[in-house]
């Protein structure tokens, strides 16, 4: 079987397809030939010192930003020129590297947004409050208050969103996306700024979307988070990626100790 034959191979089962992917910002190269996948029934991260191109990676992917050359296929279609509203609605669910929860809201209603994507309900007869769209309500609350059970929230879901702590909104917005019942999860950094029991649950968390055999592909700079619950690693440094493999591989990777460790001092160690 031939180089290609393989890749060809690789990409049928994959969720996620990313190829020859390309963005500069003025005269800098952000992101610079990249291809990788991500595979149904994983987890994948991308790691990489500070200012790699991940978070650029993402907003290619989602389209958020315009790329100058590649190509993105999610679930066997082409994302070029679908708007990001549009990529959602096909299942491909992201969350941002800072919390992003909707004020005026409780934190059990924040979670309920995310599902209502799937909702059949059309808003007339949610504002009606129609009986099939109170159901649908009914269901909804059930399944928002087991996500919240699983992060640990539970007793604050009356609470408003902004008035718990950064952690807890992040993980909020985590579950909140999962509400959505993604085709694949994108993570934008979801333990920065967490607290070692958040997390924990976190991890949990990602454990348990593993379980379900949700895919993932997640922006972390905890290396043991990473190493714990990624099935595959793609690590990108100067916007183009140096190793891609099984935690192990890419631990032992040099040019990964390179990246990471030769710059320890210059604030881009992984932590
Ligand atoms: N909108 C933009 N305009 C100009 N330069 C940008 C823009 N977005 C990102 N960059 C540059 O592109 C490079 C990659 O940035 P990016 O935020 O994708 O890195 P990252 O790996 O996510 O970093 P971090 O881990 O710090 O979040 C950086 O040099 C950054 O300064």
């Amino acid at each position: 079987m031939s180089a290609t034959d393989t890749q060809a191979q690789a990409s049928e089962s994959a969720i996620l397809s990313v190829r020859n992917l390309a963005k500069s910002f003025g005269g800098l190269k952000a992101i610079n030939d990249v291809s990788f996948d991500a595979q149904a029934g994983e987890v994948t991260a991308l790691i990489g010192p500070n200012g790699a191109g991940k978070t650029t990676v993402f907003n290619l992917v989602t389209n958020i930003m315009s790329r100058d050359a590649g190509r993105v296929m999610f679930a066997g279609r082409d994302l070029a020129n679908l708007s990001p509203v549009k990529i959602a609605s096909l299942g491909l669910i992201r969350t941002f590297q800072s919390a992003r929860v909707f004020p005026g809201m409780t934190a059990i209603e924040n979670v309920m947004v995310g599902g209502h994507r799937l909702g059949r309900h059309s808003l007339p007869s949610q504002s009606l409050w129609l009986p099939g769209a109170r159901d649908e309500e009914r269901t909804l609350r059930l399944r928002a208050e087991e996500m919240l059970e699983l992060v640990g929230l539970a007793p604050f879901a009356d609470m408003h969103a902004t008035e718990l702590p950064m952690g807890a909104q992040k993980l909020l917005e985590v579950v909140r996306a999962l509400m959505a019942q993604p085709k694949l999860l994108c993570l934008d950094e979801p333990a920065a700024g967490l607290n070692d029991t958040e997390t924990q649950e976190l991890a949990n968390l990602l454990r348990a979307i593993r379980k379900l055999g949700i895919p993932v592909l997640v922006v972390e700079h905890n290396m043991s988070l990473v190493m714990n619950v990624a099935g595959r690693i793609v690590v990108l440094d100067s916007g183009a990626i140096i190793a891609t493999g099984t935690p192990a591989e890419v631990q032992s990777n040099s040019r990964v100790i390179e990246a990471y460790l030769g710059r320890e001092g210059q604030g881009h160690a992984a932590t």
